[in-house]
């Protein structure tokens, strides 16, 4: 591959900018503006059509946007229709401000103005490349003149709004930032303010785009800083940033733009947008609300929203993407079910307040996900962890820890040779299948117990083999007796080491479960489990399904 062909298209700033190195997190929610609805953005193979805009600007209002970028008026019809019907049938709640997006072009704004009629909070958001590359190869002007049809865009948005009578908000983008010396892109910036003198009851918004990313998220961060430092009019323009995600590091652009001293984030929910997308407004808002930041955003639908995206879009949401994807929760190895297991009982018992449940950044609850279907999963890399977790959450058995670790590596095996996940039920089934089976080769027909004076004498009749047989033992308790039978009827040879029992339901008919597990000469353990109303019962049959398993 001919890496000789490219070279790093980015510019540093001509001064050293590293205050944002101080910082490590960021401690207050931006001003979000969704460009979930600019066409252009978005680069859909097939645009959303006029409802489904409708619907996705009424699911970004209740997570709670407060600014919306609805589209680029001049750009097609729908577009157009999407805004007016916004405005004419109103749509847009009190507290939103929609945005729309045009060139820095006569009949272009002009456009833009007669789409935005009638609605009540208004940023119109102007822009034009200046980066080296654009300049040279697609406007052939020189920085002057490239400067010059920001002034007068910015001029044409000022006389507009005058004539109209309105108090629309302005942004200025230097398009293709990223590509722009930071001291033409600032003198460009600082050339729009002049003509749009912003006051602190009507900021502007200088939006600094990573329309192509050329650069670590660092360097990105030093040209923001360096803006932000050396603006006019600082205290009353919104320093905005709207990275794109070439390199994957939308989200650590946005993130370190913001130490860098940026107040907003234009972006979109997972991360959509043309060629590899805008910043992750889901995961930006969410990597602070890990950080006990309140994001001023509302995710804890995240089923029903991906739902609504995806259907709107006709995007996938990858099942990885941070947050929001099916199998972010989801632990499938043993040691991390484990983990997250002891994790959530101790956050239970000792730390209700705070979360730090190993291996789960946030609580999925929170985002309405769900522990059962979402978090313990199993395949042949679970352990006896999670597949204790799901008997007994689920299913309401607590299995003996050395019973768990046998049926761990029962179902890792299952799992292993079907190359399949175990849902819960199959595991279930799985558990029954092995561990209670009564009925071959050992079987207990009958049972009597009488008491004598050191215990109990039990009097059986089973067969092995298909071989009955009636035979009669003492022993200190009924479980101890039938074994001691059983022993004297075929010579087992096993000790009974552990034994376990409780009940099943909380009816007054509950029924109980036994679980019993013997130990062979070469030192193996071999389990079984017997349920029903009688306790007795129950454990003898699951001395039997222990036999049976040796
Ligand atoms: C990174 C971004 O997202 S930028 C925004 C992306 N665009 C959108 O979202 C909307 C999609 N755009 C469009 O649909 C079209 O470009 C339209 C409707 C806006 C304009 O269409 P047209 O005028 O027919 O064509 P086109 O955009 O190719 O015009 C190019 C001309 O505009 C000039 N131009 C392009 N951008 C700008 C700008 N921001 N400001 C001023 N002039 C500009 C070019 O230099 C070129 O000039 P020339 O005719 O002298 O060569
Ligand atoms: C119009 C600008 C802000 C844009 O979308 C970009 O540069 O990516
Ligand atoms: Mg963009």
């Amino acid at each position: 591959m001919n890496y000789h062909k490219y070279k790093r298209q980015y510019f540093l700033p001509p001064v050293k900018c590293m205050d944002w190195a101080e910082k490590d997190y960021v401690e207050k929610a931006p001003v979000w503006c969704s460009v979930d609805l600019r066409d252009g953005n978005q680069a859909l193979v097939i645009p959303m059509n006029l409802q489904q805009k409708i619907e996705f600007f009424k699911l970004l209002t209740k997570i709670g946007f407060k600014e919306i970028e609805v589209g680029f008026p001049a750009a097609s019809e729908t577009e157009y229709t999407f805004i007016r019907t916004l405005i004419e049938e109103k749509l847009i709640p009190d507290d939103v401000t929609i945005q729309v997006l045009t060139q820095a072009r006569e009949h272009i704004i002009k456009k833009t103005f007669e789409a935005v009629k009638g609605a009540k909070n208004v940023i119109i958001h102007v822009y034009n490349s200046t980066s080296l590359a654009q300049r040279e190869q697609v406007f052939k002007k020189s920085k002057d003149e490239i400067l010059k049809i920001a002034v007068k865009g910015a001029q044409l948005l000022k006389d507009l709004t005058e004539q109209a009578g309105e108090n629309y908000r302005f942004e200025y983008s230097p398009e293709s930032f990223t590509g722009t010396e930071p001291e033409y892109a600032l003198e460009v910036c600082n050339a729009v303010l002049d003509v749009w003198k912003p006051q602190s009851d009507r900021k502007a918004i200088i939006n600094l785009p990573v329309t192509v990313q050329h650069s670590m998220p660092h360097v990105y961060a030093s040209q923001v800083e360096y803006i932000c430092k050396n603006i006019k009019y600082r205290e009353n323009v919104v320093i905005s940033l709207h990275p794109h995600n070439d390199r994957g590091c939308g989200v650590a652009d946005a993130e370190m733009g913001l130490l860098a001293g940026a107040d907003r984030i234009e972006g979109t929910l997972f991360g959509n947008g043309e060629r590899t997308g805008n910043a992750d407004i889901v995961t930006i808002a969410l990597n602070m609300y890990a950080q006990g930041v309140c994001p001023e955003l509302d995710f804890s639908e995240m089923t029903e929203i991906c739902e609504k995206y995806e259907g709107f879009t006709g995007m996938k949401i990858n099942e990885r993407s941070p947050y929001s994807g099916e199998l972010v929760f989801a632990a499938f190895s043993g040691s991390h079910q484990d983990a997250i297991a002891k994790g959530m009982h101790w956050q239970e018992e000792k730390q209700p307040e705070h979360w730090t449940v190993p291996y789960l950044p946030i609580d999925p609850s929170d985002l309405g996900r769900n522990y059962d279907a979402d978090v313990i999963r199993i395949n042949s890399q679970s352990g006896k962890g999670g597949v204790g977790y799901i008997l007994e959450t689920k299913f309401g058995l607590n299995l003996p820890p050395k019973m768990r670790e046998a049926m761990g590596y029962t179902a890792k095996a299952v799992s292993d040779h079907r190359q399949k996940e175990l849902l819960p039920e199959e595991i279930f089934e799985l558990f029954k299948k092995t561990f209670e089976n009564t009925s071959s080769p050992l079987t207990v027909e009958e049972t009597h117990f009488e008491k004598s004076e050191n215990g109990v004498v039990a009097e059986i009749k089973s067969s092995f083999n298909q071989k009955p047989i009636s035979v009669k033992a003492s022993g200190n308790g009924s479980l101890n007796a039938v074994s001691n039978a059983l022993k004297k009827a075929y010579g087992f040879q096993y000790e009974v080491v552990t034994y376990q029992e409780h009940a099943l339901e909380k009816s007054s008919h509950a029924r109980a479960i036994a679980y019993v597990g013997i130990q062979k000469p070469d030192g193996a353990l071999a389990w079984g489990a017997g349920v029903h109303e009688d306790i007795i019962h129950a454990s003898i049959d699951a001395l039997v399904a222990a036999i049976n398993n040796r």
